[in-house]
């Protein structure tokens, strides 16, 4: 299900961007005066920008992108800057709306091949955008590394040319941007890296493509943002109870690596789920009971105790793997918390254990899904980062493609969401929606914060919300929280950081963004 909302969070794939151009053009809107407001948005952004910058190079590549690259020219010079423009092909080679706009910059074009960027204060990147099909080679190639190698600030049109827009690789060289102006809606190269770093701050402007042809594309990526999934939140109602919020439970490791599992239940409690309980072995217990206070504990040494604490039906939502140890306790636990119909956020050593042979927990995964529960329908949720994936998906992880298509590709054969990490999280539905994270600090890369999120996303599952979306949020949250903060963050802050960040959420969502 897509919220009405949600369409503003949408990514486009270049083939959809482009499909978008041409519904918005067969309505009625001409293609050159999208590409004019297309230059308009770039000209504007250099006059906030780089007020200052009076001399500036334009690079135009032999599509649109060029196109928009000789327009936003003419616009800057007629507000009074000077522009030199550098073609990769000359203007009369140019087709479309690009020769069109050529033809009214009226200007000569030099090539390429005499870019000096030491001479300019401010050089627009105008050689590919959503038409980049194949790696950057030669003369485009030479000019990028010239460019990357210069001190000028650089503002690229629609995408930095060589990041791909579908999946932010770089195709052959890539110019690094220190601001990218976007149309409509975001690539997914805008967020996943490197194109995300190579982009630089992203301006998506509006350039008069409405809405509703969004209507004609089944949206499947998403930036991972309050819009996508605020509607499916459970908020804490005001003749609500504990019981209705969910019974958390986390797993506990062995007596000296019990704090992964408290910080994940600490996160449980601080994200909402009503109640929460440390299951611990005994040789564990005094050492858990020492730190704990609001959260419960309970001894489970092995799966008949557990089994005993499964015949419980509030217990609904479980986390295990963080500092719970490798091996086929870990399995076993797994396969039975599933096999009881609750949710389950696999995390760290739980992921590890099932390395070489996962394809019994998927199957248990995909039976658990069909069930429902009185919180919701039970689920797996796996977090990995990249090293924990590999050791899961060892194929889909050396095959070619971006982050986002191996996050997806997991996803339909575990049967389960896959919460990819890294600072550009992927996380996808077996369903095929994927959401790729926005937000966050490089603060956020430190021991613990794993196990926090953990701890989020099964608050969000013992609440009753859907997995995809329960995932999408707590990922937000940790980073929105790990924000918030700031520098010096560890993840013990995470935790505390929360009631600001359900705050946001409530207004939000009381209040929604136009
Ligand atoms: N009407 C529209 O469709 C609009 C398009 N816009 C602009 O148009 C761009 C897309 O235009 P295009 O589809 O023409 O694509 P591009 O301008 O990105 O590039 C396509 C051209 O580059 C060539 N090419 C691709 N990869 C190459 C490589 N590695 N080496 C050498 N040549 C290569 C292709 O053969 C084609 O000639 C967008 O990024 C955006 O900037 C905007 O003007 C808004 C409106
Ligand atoms: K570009």
């Amino acid at each position: 299900m897509v919220f009405q909302d949600a369409r503003g969070t949408a990514l486009l794939t270049p083939d959809e961007m482009a499909e978008a151009d041409r519904r918005t053009i067969a309505a009625g809107t001409p293609g050159i005066v999208l590409m004019e407001r297309a230059a308009e948005a770039v000209a504007a952004a250099v006059h906030s920008g780089y007020p200052q910058a009076e001399w500036i190079a334009l690079l135009a590549g032999p599509g649109n992108n060029g196109g928009d690259a000789y327009a936003a020219a003419r616009l800057l010079r007629e507000a009074g800057r000077r522009v030199e423009i550098f073609g990769l092909v000359p203007p009369t080679k140019l087709r479309g709306d690009a020769a069109i706009a050529a033809t009214a910059f009226g200007g000569t074009a030099h090539p390429v091949d005499s870019f000096d960027p030491a001479a300019f204060d401010l050089v627009i990147d105008g050689l590919f955008g959503a038409g980049l099909s194949r790696a950057i080679e030669g003369a485009a190639a030479e000019a990028i590394r010239k460019l990357n190698a210069a001190p000028a600030p650089v503002v690229a049109i629609d995408l930095p040319s060589g990041v791909s827009g579908a999946t932010g690789e770089r195709l052959g060289e890539a110019v690094s941007a220190d601001l990218t102006v976007t149309f409509f809606r975001r690539k997914p190269g805008h967020l996943l890296e490197p194109g995300r770093s190579l982009c630089g701050p992203t301006i998506v402007a509006d350039i008069g493509i409405p809405a509703t042809v969004l209507d004609a594309i089944a949206l499947m990526i998403f930036a991972n943002e309050p819009e996508l999934w605020i509607g499916a939140l459970k908020r804490p109602s005001d003749a609500g109870h504990k019981y209705d919020r969910g019974h958390a439970v986390v797993f506990s490791g062995s007596a000296t690596r019990t704090g992964a599992a408290r910080l994940a239940a600490a996160a449980a409690l601080r994200g909402g789920a009503g109640l929460v309980t440390v299951f611990s072995p005994g040789s564990a217990l005094m050492a858990n009971a020492a730190h704990l206070t609001a959260i419960m504990l309970k001894r489970c040494d092995d799966e008949a105790a557990l089994g005993e604490h499964l015949t419980d039906a509030r217990f609904n939502a479980f986390v295990l793997g963080p500092g719970f140890g490798v091996g086929e306790r870990a399995r076993n636990f797994a396969a039975t918390v599933l096999a009881a119909g609750r949710s389950l956020v696999l995390d760290a050593d739980g992921i590890t254990s099932l390395a070489g042979a996962p394809d019994a927990l998927f199957a248990a995964a995909r039976g658990a899904g069909k069930g429902a529960s009185p919180h919701g329908k039970p689920a797996l949720v796996l977090t990995p980062h990249d090293g924990e994936f590999k050791r899961l998906f060892p194929d889909i992880a050396d095959r070619q493609g971006s982050k986002l298509e191996r996050a997806r590709a997991a996803a339909e054969r575990a049967g389960a969401v896959v919460v990819l990490k890294g600072r550009d999280t992927v996380i996808a539905a077996p369903d095929g929606r994927a959401a790729i994270n926005a937000i966050g600090t490089p603060w956020l890369a430190t021991a613990g914060t794993g196990d926090v999120l953990a701890g989020l996303v099964a608050a969000e599952l013992a609440q009753g919300t859907p997995s995809f979306e329960a995932a999408c949020a707590a990922v937000w949250m940790h980073g929105r929280a790990a924000e918030l903060f700031g520098p010096g963050l560890i993840s013990e802050d995470l935790p505390a950081m929360l009631p600001k960040v359900h705050r946001e959420l409530d207004a939000l969502a009381s209040n929604p963004r136009a």
